[in-house]
C-alpha cells in the first residue's frame, strides 16, 4: 500500500483556509491523493482531512508537522500530521461476551484492521484460548467489586506498558473512572448495545424490551465519565417485533454491534473522525 502521510485539521472557520493549506502543501510538490472538508455554519467551525502521498514531499512526516506549524498558529488551527507507516496500538479489553472481540481479531487477522494489538485485557478467563490462538498476549484482571481501584491501577500499568495509542472496549462492562478516561482523550472507542442515546448502562436489551421498542441498535462512542455519552462515531439499527424476546434481541444484535464496531474502529485508525466538543465529524 501507498506510505500516506494524513493531515488532520480543524479551526475557526474563514475564507481561504483550503487555498492556504493546498498552497503550502504544492510547495513542496506534495500530491493530495484524497481532501475532505466541512464548514459547521451553526459553530463556525472549519474541519479538512488531507491524503499526502509521502514519496511526493521532500520531508517526513514529522518535518511536515514542523513546516505547517506556522500556517496553522496563523489560523488558529489544531492539527495532526499522521504516517501509516506507523501502526497505531490498539488495546482491547472484554469480559465474557465474544462476538465483538472474535470480529476485531478476525479482521486484524486477515489484515483488514491496520494497527498492532499489542494485547487484550479482561476481568474475565473466558476468552483467553481466543485471544491466545491469535497469538496475543492476555491478561486476565479480575474486579474486586466491593474495591474496583486495584483492577483500574493493574489495567493503567498494562496500557502503559504497552504503549496504547487507543483502547477498544469489546462489550467489555465495567464503567472506567475518570482517571482512565482521561489518560486516552477521543481515543477510547466503545460498542454500546443500544441506539443511543436510548437506552445508556447496563442491559440495554432488557431495556429495549420493556419499552416495546420496533428498533434495536448499536453505538460506537468515545468513552468520557459520563456513562455512555461520549461522541458518537458510528450507529445503526435492526428491526424488531413484538414477537422478539430478550434472548431474539441479543441474537439479532450481535450483527449489528460487530458491523458499528468495526467501521468505527477503522475510521479511528484512518483518522478519518474529527472531535469538536462533543460531536464527531467523520470523513468516511
Ligand atoms: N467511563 C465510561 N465507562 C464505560 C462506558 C462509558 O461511556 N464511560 N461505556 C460502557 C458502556 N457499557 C456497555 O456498553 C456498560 C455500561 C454500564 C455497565 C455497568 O453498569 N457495569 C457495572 C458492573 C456490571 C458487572 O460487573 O457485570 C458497573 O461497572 O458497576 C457496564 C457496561 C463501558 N464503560
Amino acid at each position: 500500500m501507498e506510505r500516506v502521510y494524513r493531515l488532520v485539521m480543524s479551526s475557526p472557520d474563514r475564507v481561504g483556509i483550503v487555498a492556504r493549506v493546498a498552497s503550502f502543501l504544492a510547495q513542496y510538490n506534495g500530491s493530495i491523493l484524497e481532501a475532505n472538508h466541512h464548514a459547521d455554519l451553526e459553530q463556525g467551525w472549519f474541519f479538512m482531512r488531507n491524503e499526502i502521498k509521502a514519496s511526493s514531499l521532500p520531508f517526513s512526516a514529522g518535518k511536515l508537522a514542523e513546516m505547517f506549524a506556522p500556517i496553522a498558529a496563523d489560523l488558529d488551527m489544531t492539527f495532526e500530521v499522521t504516517d501509516t507507516d506507523v501502526k497505531k496500538r490498539v488495546v482491547l479489553m472484554c469480559s465474557r461476551d465474544s462476538h465483538c472481540l472474535a470480529d476485531i481479531l478476525n479482521r486484524w487477522h486477515s489484515g483488514d484492521l491496520p494497527c498492532d494489538i499489542p494485547c487484550v485485557i479482561s476481568n474475565h478467563e473466558d476468552l483467553r484460548s481466543l485471544v491466545e490462538w491469535h497469538g496475543i498476549p492476555f491478561f486476565h484482571v479480575p474486579v474486586d467489586p466491593s474495591n474496583k481501584a486495584p483492577h483500574f491501577a493493574e489495567v493503567e500499568r498494562l496500557v502503559a506498558e504497552h504503549k496504547a495509542d487507543a483502547l477498544v472496549l469489546a462489550r467489555y462492562m465495567q464503567i472506567l473512572p475518570e482517571a482512565l478516561c482521561s489518560l486516552l482523550p477521543n481515543k477510547i472507542i466503545n460498542i454500546h448495545h443500544s441506539f443511543l442515546p436510548s437506552f445508556i448502562g447496563a442491559r440495554p436489551y432488557h431495556q429495549a424490551q420493556e419499552r416495546g421498542v420496533k428498533l434495536i441498535g448499536a453505538t460506537c462512542h468515545y468513552v468520557t465519565s459520563d456513562l455512555d455519552a461520549g461522541p458518537i462515531i458510528d450507529q445503526d439499527v435492526v428491526r424488531i417485533s413484538h414477537r422478539d424476546t430478550v434472548e431474539d434481541m441479543v441474537r439479532l444484535g450481535k450483527d449489528c454491534e460487530k458491523t458499528v464496531l468495526a467501521r468505527g474502529l477503522r475510521w479511528h485508525l484512518e483518522d478519518r473522525i474529527l472531535v469538536h466538543g462533543n460531536k464527531t465529524v467523520v470523513f468516511s
